[in-house]
């Protein structure tokens, strides 16, 4: 069964064409900023980059018709529970008009909709936007404001299974950290399956290649109001140019390894510093009986800032590297479970909302 893979992410869109779980092709669109920078909003992009999967499509002698289903990735819906979900003309409307952030995740659904027209089913994965968390996790301090569990849910989710399978357990009978370490950095808290306290990647947690993470809230009130920034730029000051950008003008933590200088590296260190902690937050909301703490996405790629996170957190569970992300493998498995009947599409509504 072919399967066409859509995954967009901030300045790219990853394709991939899986034949059942075997991937026979997958392309990184990368679009250029000052093309992106035209659009006033992600959702106008949509025609932009459908062209460009369209383009691939042909470039690898395709047609949307040649699949039996198109996986995307899953975003910013209301809090949904692990699974697959088909996507309907309500998701869509969702993404498009309400969803409460704005996130390149949010044009998979809307695009593969869009290609789809009716005539192949289009299903989304552990969307971003998974909500397994406990009730205490919920409260941040104020009424008016609520945590939420905005999280790299589909990596994290397939990292975590793939683990519990080298430890020869069932996922569900096991208790995790898993990091996600890439542009955004997601740590969380896994209870015999179910991810009960997350850091939102976005706005909280450790501060990330291009994400400040937590600030001193003070300090941010005086930043709003000091005159000098719109929100948008604000916000964007927060995830887009936070983080190791703004120290050191680059998100490319490879880059500073290999040839920055010890001050630039020291920016890595304390980043280093900052998850570590956030791991051992979570291994406390876990009672201290962690089975394993996992570290993924592209930093873990690198074997040093495995070791020096190990050097902090060591002492409360084994530690696991996972390198790289796997949400493409993660979204055709996940259409493959329905289209084989191992697994029922769970149905997506408003009364999610
Ligand atoms: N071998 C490596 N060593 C250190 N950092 C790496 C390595 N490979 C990738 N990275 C870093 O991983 C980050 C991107 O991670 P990735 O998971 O691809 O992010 P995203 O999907 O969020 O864009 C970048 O900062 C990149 O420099
Ligand atoms: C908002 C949580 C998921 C996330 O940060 O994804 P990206 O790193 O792809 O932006």
């Amino acid at each position: 069964m072919l399967i066409l893979v859509i995954n967009p992410g901030s300045t790219s869109t990853k394709v991939a064409i899986f034949d059942d779980d075997k991937k026979l092709v997958q392309r990184t669109l990368r679009h250029d900023v000052s093309e992106l920078e035209k659009f006033n909003d992600i959702m106008e992009q949509e025609d932009f980059r459908k062209k460009e999967i369209l383009k691939f499509l042909s470039e690898e002698d395709y047609k949307v018709e040649d699949f039996s289903a198109i996986a995307c990735r899953g975003g910013i819906l209301p809090p949904l529970e692990s699974g697959t979900y088909r996507v309907d003309e309500s998701m869509v409307d969702y993404l498009k008009n309400k969803t409460k952030v704005k996130h390149a995740s949010n044009l998979a659904a809307v695009i593969g909709y869009s290609l789809s027209n009716g005539k192949i089913p289009v299903f989304i994965t552990d969307p971003v936007s998974v909500d397994e968390m406990i009730d205490e996790a919920r409260v941040s301090g104020i009424p008016e404001i609520e945590r939420l569990s905005l999280v790299h849910a589909l990596n994290i989710k397939a990292v975590a299974r793939e683990v519990a399978e080298q430890l020869g357990k069932k996922y569900e009978d096991l208790n995790m950290v898993v990091a996600h370490l890439g542009g955004g950095i997601s740590v969380t808290a896994h209870r015999k399956g179910k991810m009960i306290d997350v850091n939102n990647a976005n706005d909280e947690g450790p501060f990330s290649p291009e994400r400040t993470g937590e600030l001193p809230v003070g300090d941010v009130v005086k930043l709003a109001f000091s005159g000098k920034y719109s929100k948008k730029e604000l916000k964007k000051m927060f995830v887009g140019r936070g983080g190791l950008v703004a120290y050191l003008g680059t998100n490319d933590v490879k880059k500073v390894l290999e040839t920055g200088t010890d001050k630039e590296k020291f920016y890595v260190d304390a980043m280093i510093y900052q998850i570590a902690k956030e791991i051992g937050g979570m291994c406390a909301v876990l009672k201290g009986k962690v089975d394993a703490i996992v570290i993924t996405g592209g930093i873990a790629n690198n074997q040093n800032v495995v070791e020096k996170i190990k050097s902090y957190v060591f002492k409360f569970a084994p530690v696991f590297s996972v390198p790289g992300e796997f949400e493409m493998e993660a979204l055709a498995k996940g259409a493959l479970r329905v289209l084989k009947g191992k697994e029922e599409a769970k149905i997506w509504g408003e009364k999610n909302e």
